[in-house]
């Protein structure tokens, strides 16, 4: 192992992660030595792990490289592995321009959800470098269907199963402070639905198209924004307002506030859904190569 390990911090929309680029894929990233960079107070601190890996370098990605030549291995902070993280991507997007990696126009990204196209803004004119917003075709919802109920503050609320190629419990709530502390996961019923867990929202109408959530995520526990969750929470809330774009014909555009910032979500006809937001890197170092080794 090198015994300098380079890692950026970044978030989108206030929900962060640890970057550590590693195009060999030769760090044994264990759920341990994960959860000890995500600790806030012992490590560097997230929400999660993009470990960067050129996609040829992974199994999980090798039969991907043809179509996109780095694959996003993201991590919960608890070490877990996740099939999709939306903030992630558009953070894993900026890193990679920020590299160097990326030109203009489409960016193919692997993930274990599937190859995702990112589009990274132009900077509006004299603002600062890697400050445009950040659209990710997010791929379609899938909606298996069942009844789910989650847990609030003052008994259950009916929850509709949404898969953004991670799973999502969405329940419409009157008070975003019916979700209760949120201090551990929300109990799900029935208990076997989600038997690899589940990222658990609830959600207010701020108004037309517009809505906010808190979330409640499996692997990480509260965080202050969720992209995989937002776009959850717009298909739910077109199919709730009768705007399904399968049926309607037309797109429809829901701008989603969460307690991190505020993203736009689009669904098409076709079923596909964009997200839309911001991307920040925030601080680049170095990782201690004694201290990992001591933690891993
Ligand atoms: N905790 C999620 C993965 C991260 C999702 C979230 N951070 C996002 O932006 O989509 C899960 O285990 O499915």
């Amino acid at each position: 192992m090198s015994t300098r390990i380079a890692f950026l911090k970044g978030h989108g929309t206030e929900n962060d992660f640890v970057i550590v680029p590693d195009p060999d894929n030769a760090l044994d990233l264990s759920p341990r030595t994960v959860a000890a960079l995500c600790d806030r107070r012992a490590g560097i601190g997230g929400d999660g792990v993009l470990h960067v890996v050129r996609s040829a370098a992974h199994p999980e990605a090798r039969h991907l490289a043809d179509e996109a030549e780095w694959f996003m291995d993201y991590r919960n902070a608890d070490g877990s592995v996740a099939e999709m993280c939306g903030n992630g991507v558009r953070v894993f997007a900026r890193y990679l321009q920020r590299a160097g990696h990326a030109g203009e126009g489409d960016l193919p990204i692997a993930t274990r959800g599937g190859v995702k196209h990112a589009h990274l803004a132009k900077d509006e004119p004299g603002a600062e470098p890697g400050t445009g917003p950040v659209t990710v075709a997010m791929g379609r919802a899938v909606l298996p269907g069942g009844d789910v109920a989650v847990a609030t503050a003052h008994g259950t609320a009916p929850a509709l199963h949404v898969n953004m190629g991670n799973p999502h419990a969405v329940a419409f709530v009157a008070d975003l402070a019916d979700a209760g502390e949120l201090l551990s996961a929300p109990a799900v019923t029935p208990a076997g639905a989600y038997p690899d867990g589940v990222n658990v929202e609830y959600v207010v109408d701020r108004g037309p198209g517009h809505v906010a959530m808190r979330v409640h995520e499996r692997g990480s526990g509260e965080t202050r924004s969720c992209g995989t969750g937002a776009c959850a929470v717009a298909v739910a809330a077109a199919r709730r307002d009768g705007a399904d774009p399968a049926v309607t014909g037309s797109p429809v555009t829901y701008t989603v506030d969460l307690p991190g910032g505020r993203l736009l979500i689009t669904e098409y006809p076709d079923g596909s859904v964009d997200m839309t937001g911001p991307a920040v890197i925030v601080a680049e170092g170095e990782i201690d190569a004694g201290w990992l080794a001591g933690v891993s």
